[in-house]
């Protein structure tokens, strides 16, 4: 489904993606580890088209979007979902408000102008809410909710939007054991049941080896580690993140 050839990317001289290649079929659920300042999140930010590439190609059913004009890369993004490390959500609307917000494209004009958007609509966006067990909290803002319930709207917000891909930065830093394992139990279940394909930034190894179908490890730069379907030797952890 996604092909990426020799994917090169700078910051001010600075060659921080040097030659990534590798190809993703659809469905898939890809963690990426490596070290602090390897280019996870640069890749993540060139692979969302939220960065420029200097060179390379991406292939993406067919199409190769490093080629495309930015009206139809935007058109392109939409597809897909970036869930940031801190979830961008709007603080003083309702969980359930800004799940709504994220299905404009769905909503007739006329009912975003008078600001209702429908009674299927609620349903819909309530379904999306029990998905990932946030429910009874539909209607508290999203600024009082934990790290981890954020991030479970934000999950639902991709969900309701109907990405086809979902990349999520760091979707467990700072949360507790039991919060970590909501969040990518949600993920999970999106990636099975939606069949979406999911890219996710992990530090935890643990957590890339129980819900992960292939483990990507970057090194400076470069992806050094390619793993399906099992756990990571002494030496693969100690190739991307130089410990134990
Ligand atoms: N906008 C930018 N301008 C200049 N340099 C940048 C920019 N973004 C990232 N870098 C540099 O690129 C390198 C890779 O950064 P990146 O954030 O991709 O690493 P990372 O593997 O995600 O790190 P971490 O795990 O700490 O988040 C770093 O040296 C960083 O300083």
């Amino acid at each position: 489904m996604l092909v990426i050839k020799q994917l090169h990317k700078s910051y001010e001289d600075k060659p921080v993606l040097k030659g990534i290649d590798f190809a993703v079929a659809e469905g898939e659920f890809i963690c990426l580890i490596g070290a602090s300042g390897s280019g996870k999140t640069t890749l993540f930010r060139c692979l969302a088209l939220r960065e420029r590439w200097d060179r390379g190609q991406y292939l993406y059913k067919g199409n190769d979007l490093v080629k495309l004009n930015p009206l139809a890369r935007w058109w392109q993004r939409r597809d897909w979902a970036y869930i940031e490390e801190k979830a961008v959500l709007n603080p003083n609307k309702t969980a359930l408000q800004n799940i709504l917000a994220s299905r404009t494209k769905y909503i007739p004009f006329w009912r975003r102008l008078i600001g209702k958007p429908g009674v299927d609509e609620h349903v819909f966006a309530m379904d999306y809410l029990e998905k990932v067990g946030l429910l009874d909290q539909a209607k508290r803002k999203t600024g009082k909710l934990s790290g981890g319930e954020k991030q479970r709207v934000a999950i639902a917000k991709a969900l309701v939007q109907g990405a086809q891909i979902v990349f999520t930065d760091e979707p467990v830093s700072g949360l507790d054991p039991r919060s970590a394992e909501s969040v990518m139990s949600d993920l999970k279940h999106m990636n099975e049941k939606q069949k979406v394909t999911v890219f996710c930034i992990m530090h935890q190894v643990d957590l890339a080896e129980k819900f992960a179908d292939r483990i990507l490890g970057m090194a400076d730069g470069k992806i050094v580690l390619d793993v399906r379907g099992r756990r990571l030797t002494g030496e693969e952890r100690r190739s991307v993140l130089g410990m134990e």
